[in-house]
């Protein structure tokens, strides 16, 4: 029997790549579909890749109500995606969660009732797989080098900040080495501000300008020589699906929070 997926955010940019790689999979089913637009509408039609018979659902509820579903994917939107994790563990369903905007607070909590529940979850800022090397190689460097800071790049409309990519990679490698001004924050002459955030012990710059998508470049730097480790996401949502369905077909064996693909492509970090 194929491994029934239901995907949050079925009609968006991420959604409706994964709609089509689900479709194309023969291991994978699509049960179910929830967006805020085209509810009624075919999943598989709003996709342009043709009829699926999967109505797109208003709520997570109104969707795993309706049809058995072995996971939930969530590409909806940041003030969505707590509320559509909570509700989908809450009914048995392990989550893969690809939206941005949760703290570590948040996934703590994630993490407490996936635990009662005995289901997985796993998220990641980033679930393309070059974007997980530049995850893993920053992690690696940052057990050598202390002196970092992470410069997060998106569109000028992106609703969250930093970008999940970032927040992810800042609050892992903080736990590894936190980022310590060489200089102290709290004396700098001028706005306190322009040294970026302390996100989780990493420290964040983000610009917001049209025509990036997504990049992150984690800098160290040394006495006499510096290490740039960059990603670029590029215009197509392509990249994400294999990331995705590679967790989704993963969690179902899980218990507990995972957070970042590079966990399930490289193992821990060592
Ligand atoms: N982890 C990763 O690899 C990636 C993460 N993302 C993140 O995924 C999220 C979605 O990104 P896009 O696909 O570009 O967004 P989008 O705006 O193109 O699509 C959002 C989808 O979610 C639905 N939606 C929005 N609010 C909702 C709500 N309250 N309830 C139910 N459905 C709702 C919309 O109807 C639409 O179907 C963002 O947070 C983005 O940063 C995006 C790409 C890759
Ligand atoms: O909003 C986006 O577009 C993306 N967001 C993700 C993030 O917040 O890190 C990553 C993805 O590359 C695109």
């Amino acid at each position: 029997m194929s491994l029934r997926i239901c995907v949050g955010g079925a009609t968006g940019w991420t959604g409706k790549a994964l709609v089509a790689g689900i479709a194309e999979a023969k291991d994978l089913s699509l049960s179910g579909a929830v967006a805020r637009k085209a509810v009624g509408q075919d999943a598989g039609s709003v996709s342009g890749i043709g009829h699926l018979g999967v109505a797109v659902s208003a709520s997570v509820a109104d969707a795993l109500g309706s049809e058995p579903t072995d996971v939930y994917i969530d590409y909806t939107h940041p003030s969505a995606v707590k509320a559509n994790t909570l509700q989908a563990l809450e009914r048995g369903v392990p989550v893969v969660v690809g939206t941005s905007g949760l703290s570590a607070a948040d996934y703590e909590e994630i993490a407490r009732l996936a635990e009662k529940q005995g289901l997985g979850v796993v998220a990641s800022g980033n679930f393309s797989i070059t974007a997980s090397l530049m995850t893993r190689f920053s992690l690696l460097a940052a057990q050598h080098v202390p002196d970092y800071e992470i410069i997060d790049y998106a569109k000028s409309t992106k609703p969250d900040v930093p970008s999940g990519t970032a927040r992810e990679l800042a609050e892992r490698m903080g736990a590894i080495q936190k980022s310590v001004p060489g200089y102290p924050i709290d004396s700098v002459i001028g706005p306190k501000e322009s040294r970026g955030a302390d996100v989780g012990g990493g420290r964040v710059h983000a610009v917001r300008l049209p025509s990036y998508v997504l990049a992150v470049e984690t800098i160290f730097g040394k006495d006499g020589e510096r290490l740039s480790i960059r990603h670029d996401a590029g215009s197509s949502a392509g990249p994400y699906v294999a990331g995705t369905l590679l967790a989704a077909r993963r969690v179902v064996a899980m218990k507990g929070l995972v957070r970042g693909l590079d966990n399930l492509l490289f193992g821990p970090v060592p």
